[in-house]
């Protein structure tokens, strides 16, 4: 007999990517530019799926080949099975009726009422009006804009005009919805008001998404798995609370970093000089990650190395069970004291470094 699990870890993913390489090729004085290099990935029907990367390392390109907005140079994009670079024209019409997307900037039509701006792809699609009206109403009330179905755009918030746009990009009950950066342009309070937004509509339509961002706020509120683009590849991926918990390459510690608070404090940065000075005492950046970020190296420091250590900040967080964090400590400058205090740490797996000394 075939196990019953069988056939689910044989489902088609909702997106995959198979060694998908873009070249936007020469043009006048500008050079060749590989904006995504052997991509393969998979994103799972119903999952929150987050690409995090710094300005100009793919993220947008990465999602126009989904939608067929860019073509691969190599490789192929499947949605729900289909291969989105062979589509013709007309089928890669109806496919996109099937991938919503919002954006940074909303991209409402300033003309059109609220009501008219989330009907808009139903109407292209030639539904029918009685049909509209009671979509239009339904997504409206989901987003919680049913009092503003007349308004124009220029009389909403920021916040309401993404309401709008998330309303507008699952009018079409699609299987995909792409958020591009959908948060960037909002206040935090905002932020996390959209975000909580997009994971409702997530458990209700069982929609699947792909978001890209360069905020890790934003992977951690709301994303399942993750990938890390640098220089159009994917460096890092795996569930979200991996990534945190054992960031492997640089450019994910620094965005684990950018979460987990890892700045010094800066009363105390202004005072940190490069070496150490008479009476002086070393500071210590611990970064707290991994099965051993909760490791009593406070009290292992003090009584089994006799260290006296002072704790300067901390901050420790957490996705689920997994704890993540930082703590800057202080011990005597003394450079066998230092380099016992960095072993212990160490000995745990933690990452520890001298960021300075203070007098
Ligand atoms: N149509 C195009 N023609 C030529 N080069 C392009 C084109 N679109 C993107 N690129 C280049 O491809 C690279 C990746 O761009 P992309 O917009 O995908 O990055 P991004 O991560 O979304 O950046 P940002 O966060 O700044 O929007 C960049 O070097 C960009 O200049």
């Amino acid at each position: 007999m075939v196990p019953a699990q069988a056939g689910a870890s044989a489902a088609v993913p909702a997106i995959r990517f198979d060694r998908v390489s873009k070249t936007f090729p020469a043009r006048g004085r500008h050079d060749a530019v590989t904006a995504l290099q052997d991509i393969s990935l998979d994103v799972a029907p119903g999952q929150i799926f987050g690409v995090i990367g710094r300005s100009g390392a793919g993220k947008s390109t990465l999602l126009r080949v989904i939608n067929g907005l860019e073509k691969p140079t190599a490789g192929r994009v499947l949605v729900d099975g289909t291969d989105v670079g062979a589509l013709g024209e007309a089928e890669l019409r109806a496919q996109r009726r099937r991938i919503g997307m919002i954006f940074q900037h909303f991209n409402l039509l300033s003309s059109r009422t609220v009501f008219d701006n989330v009907a808009l792809p139903l109407e292209l699609a030639g539904a029918k009006r009685d049909a509209i009206v009671r979509r239009v109403d339904k997504l409206l009330d989901m987003v919680g804009l049913a009092d503003k179905r007349g308004r124009y755009p220029a009389e909403l918030s920021g916040g309401q005009k993404q309401r709008v746009g998330i309303a507008r990009a699952l009018a079409t009950e699609p299987r995909v919805l792409l958020s591009d950066e959908a948060t960037s342009a909002l206040d935090p309070e905002t932020t996390r008001s959209i975000l909580d937004l997009l994971r409702r509509v997530n458990a209700l339509t069982g929609v699947t998404i792909v978001l890209i961002t360069h905020e890790m706020q934003v992977i951690k509120a709301i994303c399942d798995s993750v990938a890390v683009i640098e220089d159009g590849r994917i460096i890092e991926q795996g569930p979200v609370y991996d990534l945190f918990a054992q960031p492997r390459t640089a450019t994910a510690r620094s965005f684990v970093a950018s979460v987990a608070g890892s700045a010094i404090p800066a009363g105390l940065a202004e005072r940190l000089s490069p070496r150490p000075v008479e009476g002086s005492r070393a500071v210590l950046r611990v970064v707290l990650s991994g099965p051993q970020a909760t490791a009593p190296i406070i009290s292992e420091l003090a009584r089994t190395q006799g260290i006296d250590v002072q704790i300067l900040s901390g901050q420790i967080d957490r996705i689920g069970e997994v704890a993540f964090g930082t703590l800057v400590l202080s011990v005597p400058a003394d450079p066998a004291v230092v380099a016992a205090a960095l072993g212990l740490v160490r000995g745990h797996g933690l990452e520890g470094e001298v960021a300075g000394y203070v007098a």
